[in-house]
């Protein structure tokens, strides 16, 4: 691997090229792109399913396991900065946004953190 250093762009234009190499620019759609994404989703809740909680870390995990992780997690980032692209939206101020918006939503001051602060709680 060269010394570059990662970036959302640099991970695009990587799927961008994968994709045109192989002549796949047409199976890469929209709903096939989403699709796939929550199909590798499956792959990383298969990697967790009945292990019960786990440590931060994964101080247990044999190196296979964890590299085995990283292949899923990496196949969901890839579908969805993929997806993102083909979409026409630039995920990396989407998501810089978004963190804005969270914080204006969820302010720091005056607020100790609460599961029931938050929307997801019913
Ligand atoms: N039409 C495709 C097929 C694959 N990929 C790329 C993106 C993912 O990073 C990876 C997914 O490959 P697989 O579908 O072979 O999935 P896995 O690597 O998870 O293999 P398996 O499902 O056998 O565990 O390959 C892609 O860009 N477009």
């Amino acid at each position: 691997m060269s010394g570059e250093s990662v970036t959302l762009d640099l991970l695009k234009r990587k799927m961008e090229q994968f994709a045109e190499e192989r002549d796949w620019e047409k199976f890469h759609s929209p709903r096939n792109l989403f699709l796939a994404m929550v199909g590798e989703v499956g792959e990383v809740s298969e990697i967790f399913q009945w292990k019960g909680e786990v440590p931060k870390g994964l101080p247990d995990w044999k190196e296979e396991e964890k590299t085995h992780l990283g292949e899923e997690l990496s196949d969901v980032l890839l579908y969805l900065i993929r997806l993102s692209d083909i979409c026409g939206i630039d995920l990396g101020k989407a998501a810089l946004r978004k963190i804005q918006l969270n914080a204006i939503k969820y302010p720091v001051k005056g607020s100790s953190y609460n599961v029931s602060n938050t929307s997801n709680s019913s």
